[in-house]
């Protein structure tokens, strides 16, 4: 992928034309409240567009909007292979207006530039083209029967699927469950978060120039008392599937029991430790490792790798890499190609993680906060206990722990009310499986920090996760449920039934 250069992205921005409206029945309108919400370029402050402030009565219309689609089949009963070829022109045209997404998400968000188009639009449209390509190349399945019957297990899309989306991986996390949702056969009412609404809007446009049936996608934009607890409550939406906090995520436990009894997934914070014992290898790569897990994408990651678990005898030398590693992180401009950190999400976001650099006793390196961005910083704790250690930053802040061994490492690693991701750094083969097995997280990584790729689940143990998982034929399945179909094939119409 060829960058363009800082100036040219900057002339590129002053172009855009920002989606304003809520997107429902297949174009955009206003709330019908009428309000609107300034979305803002947190590396600036500067803002972008106003957008339309959804609220319960627009949930209504696009949930109204969205059961007719599904009802009447333009798109849940269509021959899956059309399908296909619709998601499959989706992704055509977002990699025809890849670099205007990229910079549309750069702006709304803060994230880098050279992320954005290298990682998240490319992924996204990745995320789509796999879930498509798997739509026509899966099979219901015949279960044994006598042979006076035919027992069938089919798989029949969920319904109309409510998606109440995070802030740091705007279009990605969108792409994660539109992929699964839309290969499966449902609708999808969408609510993004209030600080990043402008990449789901354009999507859905697109999806519409690409043939997606009106009603099938509807996005919604505004606050989560306005629109995501509607969505959590609403008695027509059979399923939800939510990124974000753990806090908020429980809530949607609540608004389901209190409602519909909708199927509910969580996909939801993490407090994820990097161990490194003292036989790890190449103690320059695990420290890339390290950098690059605890600050891509400026800390904001569910899977960052927020505590580094490390062994005395190499805490030293790897401490010494690291340190080298971050500094060449540039921190600044997020339109600069050349920047590795941007401007986190939003003042209050950066408020916050700025609480956690005051509670800092022992900052190692890093620790400049200027005008929304915060540089890499390392930060020393005597134990576990510490609310660094414990509360989930999403900034780039690293925590160290020191341990003596292989057992403590994997104790204070589990001692977390978290279970995402979790990294093992060692070259001993039977403590890498050992370790492996043990830690509690949804996705282990051995001599490597990462998340997996499109075919392997994606999701947490304990308080980060709930009901299911992202990515992989795992996430399309669960936009669907099982139908029995049993028929009777006896030859004996004449006879009683018993
Ligand atoms: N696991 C992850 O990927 C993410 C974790 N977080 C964590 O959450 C912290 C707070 O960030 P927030 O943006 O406030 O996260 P959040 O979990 O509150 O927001 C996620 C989504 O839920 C919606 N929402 C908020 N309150 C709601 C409610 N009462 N009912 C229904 N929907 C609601 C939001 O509008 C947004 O669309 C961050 O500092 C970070 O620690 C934030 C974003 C993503
Ligand atoms: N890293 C993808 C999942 C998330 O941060 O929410």
């Amino acid at each position: 992928m060829d960058l363009l250069t800082q100036d040219e992205y900057g002339a590129m921005a002053q172009t855009l034309d920002f989606p304003s409206g809520a997107f429902i029945d297949g174009g955009y309108r206003p709330a019908i409240s009428g309000e609107t919400f300034t979305s803002v370029n947190p590396a600036t402050g500067t803002p972008l567009a106003e957008i339309a402030a959804c609220d319960g009565r627009d949930v209504d219309l696009a949930v109204t909007k969205a059961r007719e689609a599904f009802d009447d089949g333009r798109w849940s009963r269509i021959h899956p292979g059309a399908r296909k070829d619709v998601l499959i022109r989706l992704c055509k045209l977002m990699t025809r207006n890849a670099r205007e997404l990229a910079v549309m998400e750069s702006l709304d968000s803060g994230k880098t530039i050279f992320d954005c188009e290298t990682v998240d639009i490319p992924e996204a449209i990745n995320c789509i083209k796999w879930h498509a390509e798997l739509t026509d190349k899966i099979y219901d399945q015949v279960a044994p029967a006598s042979d006076d019957h035919i027992a069938m297990v089919l798989r029949e899309p969920i319904g109309v699927v409510g998606l109440v989306l995070p802030w740091n991986f705007p279009l990605l996390m969108l792409a994660w469950k539109i992929g699964p949702a839309l290969a499966a056969g449902c609708s999808v009412v969408v609510k993004p978060a209030m600080e990043t609404s402008l990449t789901a809007l354009r999507l859905a446009e697109l999806a519409s120039e690409a043939g997606l049936p009106r009603g099938v996608f509807n996005v919604l934009p505004g606050g989560g008392a306005e629109v995501g607890e509607p969505i959590g409550r609403h008695m027509d939406i059979d399923m939800v599937s939510f990124t974000g906090s753990t806090t908020t995520g429980k809530r949607f436990l609540g608004y389901s029991g209190e409602s519909n009894a909708k199927e509910v997934v969580l996909e939801m914070g993490g407090k994820n430790p990097a161990i490194v014992m003292e036989d790890a290898e190449n103690l320059d790569r695990v420290a890339q490792h390290v950098v690059n897990g605890a600050f891509w994408n400026m800390g904001e990651n569910c899977s960052a790798t927020s505590r580094l678990i490390v062994h005395r005898d190499v805490k030293a030398d790897l401490l010494a890499r690291i340190e080298a590693h971050a500094r060449a992180w540039n921190v600044g401009d997020p339109l600069d190609p050349e920047t590795r950190v941007g401007a986190l999400v939003s003042k209050a976001h950066y408020d916050k993680v700025c609480g956690y650099l005051d509670k800092a006793e022992n900052i190692l390196f890093g620790g400049t906060a200027e005008g929304g961005f915060i540089s890499p910083t390392v930060v020393e704790l005597a134990g576990n206990d510490h609310p660094l250690a414990r509360e989930e930053i999403f900034g780039p802040v690293l925590s160290v722990i020191e341990v003596a061994s292989f057992d403590e490492a994997i104790a204070v690693a589990n001692d977390t009310d978290y279970g995402l991701c979790a990294s093992l750094f060692t070259a001993n083969a039977k403590r890498a499986i050992r370790g492996a097995r043990v830690l509690r997280a949804g996705t282990v990584t051995v001599n490597s920090f990462g998340e997996g790729d499109m075919s392997t689940p994606f999701g947490g143990y304990k308080q980060s996760g709930f009901g299911g998982r992202d990515n992989g034929v795992h996430a399309h399945d669960q936009y669907t449920q099982l139908k029995t179909l049993w028929i009777d094939l006896a030859d004996d119409a004449d006879e009683a039934v018993s």
